[in-house]
């Protein structure tokens, strides 16, 4: 069954296009990974797709509505952890929760039940009665993932969870994914950091500048960029090396300069590393030389000529 679909979904910000005509569906029972560097459109496609942004074009349907899918029946069955923590932080963990398990209907036993359970899920049942205000960031981002879950949700969106909290926290939160998605929840999970996405995701949608650009399991993403090998060059002057005259190599494909390093991609199997290097030893010194398995980073460079995250992220 089919969750959610965006058919020729248009965003413009004034004349800025946002979203350019997406197609995606997000069937029940996945992890879909929206993966994509920062101003790809996650947030906005996430917007759009709950009904927060009007799109100017296209069609959304969610549930198998496509008249009304923004209906109130609708919105219950969804639930959305947004990018910015949104809690209180003057109300205690349990005074928060019982807000939002409020707003969605929930009350007496049943409200202090799920309560229990949501802080039991998210791993704070221990701080329940303390104000937020104190948490670290990894916490509040906790709470504030609790706070989507106790009306439970059949289908939950996350954008970007893990951006700026502790390791702990961030493998609470993925482990918190994999046993939503064994419990039967469908879930949309925006990042930009591609190991979080091998790591959960069942299928991944790849989008940069509005679009979508690749999708498929991680694996067969992989796969359609196999047929390439990728050396990096650690140099010490990346900006004196003529990178046409690495492309006019035979066999390369692709030349990437991104702060000290120069990554080459070249079809599999041309045997042209000793020319390549040599012209890069010709302008610089060669610091460090890495050839790596190709990766879900790797598909992003190759597809886009970008690189996921800035450098030293
Ligand atoms: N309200 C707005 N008005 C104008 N432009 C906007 C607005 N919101 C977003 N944008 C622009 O639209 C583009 C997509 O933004 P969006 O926040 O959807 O990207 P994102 O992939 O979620 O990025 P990030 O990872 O940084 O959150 C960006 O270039 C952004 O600057």
């Amino acid at each position: 069954m089919t969750i959610a679909s965006m058919q020729g979904v248009l965003k413009r910000y004034g004349s800025y296009v946002a979203l350019d005509y997406i197609d995606l569906d997000i069937y029940e029972g996945e992890i879909v990974g929206l993966l994509g560097p920062n101003g790809a459109g996650k947030t906005t496609l996430i917007q759009t797709l709950t009904g927060m942004l009007p799109a100017d074009k296209g069609k959304i349907s969610l549930f198998g509505q496509s008249q009304n899918p923004f209906s109130n029946a609708n919105k219950e069955k969804l639930g959305l952890v947004t990018q910015e923590v949104a809690i209180f932080e003057e109300l205690t963990a349990k005074e928060c929760l019982h807000f939002f398990a409020g707003v969605y209907g929930l009350r007496g036993e049943e409200k202090k039940r799920r309560v229990a359970e949501a802080l039991e899920f998210v791993g704070l049942t221990d701080q329940a009665d303390k104000i937020p205000h104190k948490f670290s960031g990894g916490m509040k981002r906790r709470l504030n993932i609790a706070c989507a879950l106790t009306h439970r949700p059949k289908f939950l969106i996350m954008d970007e969870p893990t951006v700026g909290i502790d390791p702990q926290s961030r493998n609470h939160i993925l482990e918190s994914v994999k046993k939503l998605r064994d419990q039967g929840t469908t879930l949309l999970y925006t990042t930009h950091y591609m190991e979080e996405v091998q790591e959960v995701a069942s299928r991944v949608i790849i989008i940069d500048q509005g679009q979508v650009i690749k999708e498929g399991t991680v694996q067969q993403l992989i796969q359609t960029i196999q047929h390439e090998e990728k050396v990096k060059f650690d140099v010490s002057d990346p900006d004196i090396i003529p990178l046409d005259k690495l492309e006019k190599i035979t066999g390369v494909r692709q030349v990437i300069a991104s702060g000290s390093q120069i990554t080459v991609i070249s079809a599999a199997g041309t045997g042209n590393l000793d020319r390549i290097l040599s012209v890069v030893k010709e302008y610089s010194s060669v610091l460090g030389i890495q050839a790596d398995k190709p990766n879900l980073e790797d598909v992003f460079l190759t597809l886009t000529g970008k690189q996921l995250r800035d450098k030293g992220e």
